[in-house]
């Protein structure tokens, strides 16, 4: 597989096209038409068969594509054929809702730890995992092999943390802190914020003369 000839475009559909592919696959559909997969996925059938043609033949005339050859030479290129250990900084709201989501485990993302700054939590227990606090963390990436950190701390401290982590040898950070992180090129970052793809709900709604409440001044 010549990975490096995929355009960016491409590989930031490939985890739609996965996940849908993962649905046919639970309902044993072993096999669909671009056309097929097109209505499902509200994308043109060219767009379809334009994307799938750079992994090259998955596609066969008048049978359609494999799904589960397809599903699983995706789930390679998004390299989810392998573990990946990651941690959580920032056990509140937002870092135990995460840490309760089971279904990353099933893709392959493993919950390692667990980490705050607050006394408070150390030792509570979330999912089993028991919070420890940030003087164990160094120490504790080396030993786990821990590739990604999720961050979920407020912007003020993410920078700082931030740099623990690329210290310690961190891979990768999943940042919700709003903020941006300068972090070495090596380093990957994926920035989350939920309120944006809110904002773009709003701005559907708005475009729709859907009524609104005005805001109180
Ligand atoms: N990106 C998004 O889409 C999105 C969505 C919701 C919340 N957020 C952000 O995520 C952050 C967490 O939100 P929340 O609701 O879980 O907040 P929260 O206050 O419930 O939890 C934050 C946790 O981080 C810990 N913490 C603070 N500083 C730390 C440090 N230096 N090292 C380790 N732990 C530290 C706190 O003790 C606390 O347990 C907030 O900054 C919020 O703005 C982002």
């Amino acid at each position: 597989m010549r990975e490096r000839e995929i355009s960016q475009a491409v590989i930031t559909r490939l985890p739609r096209y996965y996940r849908y592919l993962g649905e046919l696959l639970e309902d044993d559909i072993e096999r669909i038409s671009s056309n097929e997969l097109s209505k499902r996925m509200q994308v043109t059938a060219s767009q379809i068969r334009q994307d799938l043609n750079n992994f090259g033949g998955f596609g066969q005339q008048g049978y359609g594509y494999n799904v589960k050859y397809l599903y699983t030479e995706i789930g390679k290129i998004l390299g989810l054929d392998v573990n990946h250990n990651y941690i959580i900084i920032g056990a509140g709201n937002l870092g135990q809702a995460l840490a309760n989501y089971t279904t990353f485990e099933r893709r392959g993302f493993i919950l390692r730890g667990i980490f705050d700054n607050n006394p408070v939590m150390e030792d509570v227990t979330i999912r089993g995992i028991p919070v420890r606090m940030m003087d164990e963390l160094k120490d504790f990436i080396a030993k786990n092999n821990v590739e990604i950190a999720v961050l979920t701390i407020p912007k003020e401290h993410a920078t700082d943390v931030a740099s623990h982590l690329v210290e310690a040898g961190i891979k990768a950070i999943w940042n919700f802190a709003h903020t941006d992180l300068a972090v070495p090129e090596s380093v990957m970052v994926e920035n989350v914020h939920l309120s944006e793809s809110l904002m773009k709900l709003s701005y559907r709604l708005k475009q729709n003369g859907e009524h609104a409440y005005q805001k109180d001044n």
